[in-house]
């Protein structure tokens, strides 16, 4: 059953666990194991409000296989992240995730280096919005917090943005991580005003996550990375627990 959660809004913000680095673990040795389906269970047994995969051209973690086994089982909501290619429009129509997020995406790359350019490429990116909203399926376009892009994503009618709060996470001074922040601030209010809904991610951890989540206006953050890296040393359900204490700033994070 495809939950049309996105249908409402949400009032708490919400944790969107990204299990990609479940399957490069699998992928290390070619093998079946770890199952991202399986630590998708457990991650929305231990709060998980949402699961995220990104299904990469280059294949480099999450699978096909592993996609469409989370359509049947995931029983919060699915976002399906993915570069603005046919190949991947025709998947995203056949399975129908909850959700899907439009992602930039280089080979080389070793994870996502920057937000997609939809100001640059209005037409392409407009005609899959189009398509894949006109199929019921919600997109969200993973920009920089630019108001050139902001307004861009909203001409295109998505519903959604993620802004990327990499800039933020590497941020190496306070007064930088300061103004990075009120970025992200300034965007979300400026989307919000646009009728757009705000999700984040990317780079978020136990130790830079909480001025993000006290923003408000968001609705989403989507953590992978700090959840699984946290989750080989003390298991995947005090992961995300503690993320979900950490968003709210309770609890002590522990490295
Ligand atoms: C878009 C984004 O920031 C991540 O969700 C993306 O999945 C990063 O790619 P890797 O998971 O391959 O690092
Ligand atoms: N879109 C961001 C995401 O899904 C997870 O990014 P990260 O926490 O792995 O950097």
């Amino acid at each position: 059953m495809h939950k049309t959660i996105y249908k409402r809004r949400l009032a708490v913000l919400t944790l969107g666990v990204n299990i990609d680095h479940v399957a490069t673990l699998r992928q290390a040795r070619r093998t079946v194991e770890p199952d991202p389906v399986a630590a998708a269970v457990l991650a929305e047994l231990a709060g998980a409000d949402g699961i995220t995969v990104h299904l990469r051209e280059d294949r480099r973690h999450i699978q096909d296989r592993d996609v469409r086994i989370l359509r049947q089982t995931v029983r919060t909501h699915l976002n399906l992240e993915m570069a603005a290619t046919p190949e991947m429009v025709a998947i995203a129509l056949e399975i129908r995730p909850d959700y899907i997020t439009l992602v930039p995406e280089r080979r080389e790359e070793v994870t996502t280096e920057g937000g997609l350019d939809v100001a640059g490429q209005r037409d392409r990116l407009g005609t899959i919005v189009a398509t894949l909203q006109g199929a019921g399926i919600p997109v969200s376009l993973f920009i920089d917090p630019d108001v050139p892009q902001i307004t861009a994503a909203a001409d295109l009618g998505s519903q959604f943005i993620e802004l990327h709060t990499g800039r933020y996470a590497e941020a190496t001074t306070p007064p930088a991580q300061a103004q990075e922040l009120a970025a992200l601030a300034a965007g979300t209010n400026f989307a919000l005003a646009q009728g757009l809904r705000v999700n984040a991610g990317h780079g978020l951890t136990y130790w830079n996550v909480q001025p993000v989540a006290a923003l408000g206006g968001m609705e989403e953050l989507n953590i992978g990375h700090s959840i699984m890296s946290r989750a080989v040393l003390v298991g995947l359900e005090r992961a995300v627990r503690e993320m979900k204490a950490a968003m709210v700033g309770l609890g002590e994070p522990r490295g």
